[in-house]
């Protein structure tokens, strides 16, 4: 399945008044047919870092193949804009497609940089232009949140498991459902949001909340106590046989069995007994090591007994760095007591408020959990709420447009532009290069001259071993161009791609800039329209 489930709300009225005023304004002056490109890119990489996954692409093709504006949004715009709005302009409107127009765009999951076009969108100046914030919306917070996922994903080690369980947290429910769509794609294992699942294909993954364990206070309230042996398939007197381990436990862990919770304990039978292949407990409702533990390992060597094996246990408060090697060291004692290896390994899941930074640290400490559940800082982009993508004039009627500013940053570059990306013997990316469209394109093994597009000083001549072109053509005579990938190749594709950005640009404190340089003749172009565009002051 290569299209997913799109958001409903996601059609021609989800944009900002401005976009319909202009469209007429273009109609009403004749301007509307004239051929236009827009770059969409973002001026600064979010979060402090030096790179951005770009993301969002799928959503924008899917947009743009059913844009047609509803009776109903028509005559809503009847009531809500001026009477003296031509009728025959709504007419026009509820007949528009976007089949005239062409988006070039990087693949879905690419590494991106600054002032290089994400998207350039080509055709009629009042389609291009009607398109402006939809697609805005549909690739800002997808790439911010999933360029947040990749630094979560980078803060940890490779074979930890990480999962997004932030959908209470999310600003609203659009909010959450495209937080779990793209953490996943920044290179999340799973999530806790269900629609998610059968929306995108995320593995869904969870444990269970403090309410289940607060719901038991004691072993009498168990309804169910017996078990059926995974094998034999012969009852076993379940809860009988966790108070025996819990018994043994004490001298092992050190703790007194009689002070354990047995509500807790009572919780964790009962899910046992629900769940007995799945069994992941919540251990930190009471005390972790003196209650939580001895309960969880009692309740697992139960398990054994009756052939199954637990899963683990989840630590959702205190110091996670040290109340995890404090339960892996239990772990360790309780497998050589009972001869049981797996014990060893069980899964030791963590939660509560991490953050990129916590992350960090525990890494630094050194602790011994195996999966993060990552709500709240995650999918609310904590470090930085928005990414700045614009989507900026650069060319109209086969002519350069150029958007000065006092701020050189803000300094749009002109013309219709490819992009390429250099990389090394090693696969890594060594820069970008922007070219016109009529520039060839550049040939591995040769030396090519790349500037800084505004620092005259600033050039360097590189020899890539391989180039990528960045840009297909996704949608053009009404029809998306390429099979788009699943899901699960976008997301492979992402992981490949933070792969080739060197680890100096990835890391998470003062990362190296990477470089996006143009063309000497994109150089010159740029800055002889600038000049123009700019008038000579005189001094009296
Ligand atoms: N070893 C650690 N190093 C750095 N930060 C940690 C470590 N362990 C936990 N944290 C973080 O410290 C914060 C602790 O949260 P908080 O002060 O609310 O305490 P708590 O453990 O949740 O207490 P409570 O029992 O009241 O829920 C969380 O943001 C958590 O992610
Ligand atoms: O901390 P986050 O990164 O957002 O991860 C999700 C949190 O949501 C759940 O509890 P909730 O926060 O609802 O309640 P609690 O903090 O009292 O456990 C869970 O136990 C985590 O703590
Ligand atoms: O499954 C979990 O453990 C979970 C899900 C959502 C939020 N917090 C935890
Ligand atoms: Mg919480």
């Amino acid at each position: 399945m290569a299209m997913t489930e799109h958001s409903s709300v996601v059609s021609p009225l989800l944009t900002d008044l401005y976009q319909i005023s202009m469209a007429y304004a273009y109609w009403k002056s004749g301007k509307h047919q004239e051929e236009s490109t827009f770059d969409l890119f973002f001026r600064k990489n979010p979060f402090g870092g030096e790179f951005t996954l770009f993301a969002g692409l799928e959503d924008c093709l899917k947009f743009v193949q059913n844009y047609k504006f509803q009776t109903s949004d028509i005559d809503y715009l009847r009531k809500a804009l001026p009477d003296y709005i031509e009728k025959e302009f709504y007419d026009f409107l509820s007949t528009l497609d976007m089949n005239d127009i062409r988006i070039y765009a990087m693949p879905e999951g690419s590494v991106a940089f600054p002032r290089l076009p994400l998207l350039r969108i080509e055709g009629p100046l009042l389609k291009a232009q009607l398109l402006e914030t939809t697609l805005l919306t549909l690739v800002n917070f997808a790439s911010l949140v999933a360029t947040n996922a990749a630094r979560f994903r980078t803060a940890v080690e490779p074979q930890k498991i990480l999962h997004e369980f932030g959908l209470r947290r999310a600003q609203g429910p659009d909010g959450g459902l495209s937080a779990s769509k793209y953490c996943y794609l920044g290179g999340f294992d799973g999530t806790s949001n269900v629609l998610a699942g059968k929306l995108y294909g995320i593995p869904i993954r969870g444990t269970h909340a403090h309410a289940f364990v607060s719901s038991y206070q004691n072993l009498d309230e168990l309804k169910v106590r017996e078990l059926s042996d995974r094998i034999t398939g012969e009852s076993r007197p379940f809860a009988q046989l966790c108070l025996k381990y819990l018994d043994e436990l004490g001298s092992i862990l050190k703790i007194f069995p009689d002070q354990t919770s047995k509500g807790e304990l009572a919780a964790f039978i009962a899910y046992a007994i629900s769940f007995p292949s799945g069994f992941l407990a919540l251990v930190d409702t009471y005390d972790v090591l003196k209650s939580g533990v001895p309960n969880f390992l009692a309740v697992a060597l139960a398990l054994h007994e009756c052939n199954y094996e637990a899963l683990g246990l989840r630590l959702d408060s205190g110091d996670l760095a040290y109340l995890s090697l404090r339960v892996r060291a239990n772990f360790v004692e309780v497998a050589q007591k009972f001869n049981l290896s797996y014990i060893e390994h069980l899964n030791i899941v963590a939660s509560n408020d991490i953050n990129e930074d916590t992350l960090h640290s525990l890494e630094k400490q050194g602790h011994a959990i195996d999966t993060f559940g990552i709500g709240t800082h995650l999918v609310t982009c904590q470090k930085q709420p928005a990414l700045g993508c614009v989507y900026k004039l650069v060319e109209l009627n086969g002519k350069p447009c150029i958007k000065v500013s006092q701020d050189i940053e803000k300094v749009t570059i002109p013309g219709r532009k490819n992009v390429y990306r250099f990389y090394d013997s090693n696969g890594e990316a060594l820069c970008d290069l922007m070219t016109t469209t009529d520039e060839s394109e550049p040939i591995p093994g040769t030396r090519k001259l790349c500037r800084h597009p505004f620092y005259e000083t600033k050039r360097a001549y590189v020899t890539p071993t391989t180039v990528q072109t960045m840009y297909k053509l996704y949608w053009a005579n009404g029809q998306i161009q390429h099979a788009l990938p699943t899901w699960q190749e976008v997301r492979i594709y992402a992981q490949q791609q933070i792969k080739t950005v060197r680890k100096d640009h990835r890391r998470n404190l003062n990362p190296t800039p990477y470089k996006v340089s143009v063309t000497d003749h994109l150089y010159l172009f740029l800055h002889r329209l600038w000049m123009n565009s700019v008038p000579i002051g005189e001094l009296a």
